[in-house]
């Protein structure tokens, strides 16, 4: 089994538009309207918005390849870049994706060792994420991962507000 990893840059935008809205809308379409859908992916991975995130020195994106393909993505944010006010000492996933057909096959438990390989280098104590309640696959996956929730804040989708748990774990 051949895995591999890269920092994404500036170059690596429309790749990560496509598997973006690719993972997105297989993970969550079946559980939203057509309308929310559509205004979350345009809101969310427009070339722009993205342009601004990949640009942020706080948020660091990676691909992970199996078999040199792209299998996935991951999305990590420190300090200001958070989407809560965790402090400095506190590391987000704000979005760990694999495609459908690479799921299970240890694509997700890698991403979340490079986020946690990332979190010691740069001596932060907690790793922190925010999962829809519904999407109980990623629930069961960050329990098995050793997260457990700590809180939980609202979310839009589309018009509609949704909850996400908030769940953490301490590096170590
Ligand atoms: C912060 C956010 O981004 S929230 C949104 C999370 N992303 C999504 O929902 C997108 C769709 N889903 C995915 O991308 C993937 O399914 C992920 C990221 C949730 C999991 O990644 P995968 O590559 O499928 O998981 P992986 O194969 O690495 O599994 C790692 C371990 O978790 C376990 N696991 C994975 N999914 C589940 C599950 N649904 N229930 C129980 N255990 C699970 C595996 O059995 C494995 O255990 P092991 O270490 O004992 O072998």
């Amino acid at each position: 089994m051949t895995i591999n990893i890269k920092k994404c840059t500036l170059e690596d935008l429309r790749q990560l538009q496509e598997i973006s809205y690719e993972t997105f809308n297989e993970t969550f379409k079946h559980q939203n309207s057509p309308e929310n859908m559509n205004a979350y992916l345009e809101r969310a991975f427009n070339l722009e918005q993205l342009e601004k995130e990949l640009s942020n020195i706080s948020s660091q994106f990676f691909f992970v390849y199996f078999h040199h393909e792209v299998a996935g993505y991951l999305k990590l944010n420190t300090n200001d870049a958070q989407s809560e006010e965790m402090g400095d000492e506190s590391l987000e996933i704000e979005r760990i994706y694999i495609k459908n057909k690479f799921q299970k096959h240890g694509l997700g438990k890698y991403l979340l060792n490079k986020a946690m390989e990332i979190a010691m280098e740069q001596n932060k104590t907690k790793i922190w994420l925010g999962v829809w309640e519904k999407n109980e696959n990623a629930i069961a996956f960050y329990k098995k991962m050793g997260f457990v929730q700590t809180g939980a804040h609202s979310f839009y989708m589309g018009d509609e507000e949704q909850l996400d748990f908030i769940m953490t774990k301490i590096v170590s």
